[in-house]
């Protein structure tokens, strides 16, 4: 069979570091619904003022990141594609973007127009999030319905517990965990505490104690990003034979002034450093690519933040990338992917 295709989602980057290009794609990125959920009014100024100061900022951060062949998300994406053609037996493998190029779009007419009559469609997000994963999914939606393609979609499920991403996560770590260090920090990117509250079934659950995420029912963790991220943390840990106390999580990349879920990663990294952590490991397992999130934030600046509050070293640990062992797992993974309703 050679008509059933594979479409990898990712974020998407600017199309360049220009403060122009940069502007166009976080006004696309920050004027989605499901990234900030409140009506649209209040959402264009938001938005408008954030973008009066952000894009500069963003351009300089991404320039000093930035690769000769383009944006490293969507450069090592792309890679990902690439090894993942020799693992889909089913029809071709494809890679979009939620915003900017390529996008979701393009290429789901494009496949369609090609014949492809089923499409597995899988946004590269272990951990689920409205602001992630729905926004994946009901674009496709919006893009099946609006150009009457005639494809079924699959869609891959948050994979944050399954064994095939938890062990590409101990291969890949491995390595820098066997060298000598003193504690490792899992950074995941953060979210406001209302996209967690507002998606809790009973409303009785979420961010109500201090331990919410451990006692998570199976109807909780369906949709809660924070104990999906705890338990994507607490099983590499188990995998891996760390200790209590050798490893913590965090969470990062916090924008605005609304309450994001805590803890921070800056204010971790400060209070590591300070309990007398010398060495620091940090991986980032809610990112399956490198990204300004990994490279810049926690790899350039995180790095000089630990170093100023009195760590000595800190390491990232790289994502999963295109490593050969995540392509077999991401293509177990897809295998699995049910019919989307
Ligand atoms: C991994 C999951 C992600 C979640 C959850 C998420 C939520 C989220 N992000 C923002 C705002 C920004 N994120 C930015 C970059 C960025 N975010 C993710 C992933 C998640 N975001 C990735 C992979 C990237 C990297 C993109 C790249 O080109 O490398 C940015 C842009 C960079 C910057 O200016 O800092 C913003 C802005 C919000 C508001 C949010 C939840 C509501
Ligand atoms: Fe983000
Ligand atoms: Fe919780």
């Amino acid at each position: 069979m050679t008509d059933h295709a594979l479409l990898l989602v990712n974020l998407g980057s600017p199309a360049s570091t220009s403060v122009a290009d940069v502007r166009r794609y976080l006004n696309q990125f920050l004027m989605d619904p499901y990234v900030i959920d409140v009506p649209w009014p209040v959402r264009r100024l938001l938005v408008s003022l954030i973008l009066i100061k952000r894009p500069e900022q963003s351009a300089h951060a991404y320039a000093s990141i930035w690769w000769d062949e383009g944006s490293p998300l969507v450069v090592l994406s792309r890679r990902l594609q690439q090894a993942m053609t020799s693992q889909w037996r089913h029809g071709p493998v494809e890679l979009a973007m939620r915003y900017g190029q390529p996008s979701i779009e393009s290429m789901l007419t494009r496949l369609a127009a090609q014949g492809q009559k089923r499409i597995t469609l899988a946004p590269l997000y272990p951990q689920f999030a409205d602001s992630t994963t729905t926004t994946v999914i009901e674009e496709a939606r919006r893009v099946v319905r609006e150009n009457k393609l005639d494809v079924q979609l699959s869609v891959l499920q948050p994979f944050y517990d399954q064994p095939e991403y938890l062990d590409a996560l101990v291969a890949t770590a491995k390595p820098y965990l066997q060298q000598d260090y003193d504690h490792l920090l899992l950074s995941f990117h953060g979210l406001p505490e209302r996209h967690l509250t507002k998606l809790d079934p009973s409303g009785q659950h979420c961010l109500k104690n201090q331990d919410c995420c451990k006692n998570a029912s199976p109807q909780v963790m369906a949709t809660c990003y924070r104990a999906q991220c705890l338990r994507t943390a607490s099983e590499f840990a188990k995998r891996m034979g760390l200790p209590d106390g050798k490893w913590s999580v965090s969470f990062q990349s916090r924008l605005g002034r609304a309450k994001w879920i805590e803890p921070y990663t800056e204010v971790r990294l400060d209070e590591l450093a300070k309990s007398g952590v010398k060495k620091l490991l940090v991986m980032c397992p809610a990112f399956v690519a490198d990204c300004i999130e990994t490279l810049e934030e926690i790899g350039d600046r995180g790095k000089e933040q630990f170093r100023e509050a009195g760590g000595e070293e800190l390491v990232l640990v790289p994502c999963l990338n295109d490593d050969p062992q995540w392509a077999k797992a991401l293509n177990t993974l897809c295998e699995r992917a049910p019919l989307a309703l």
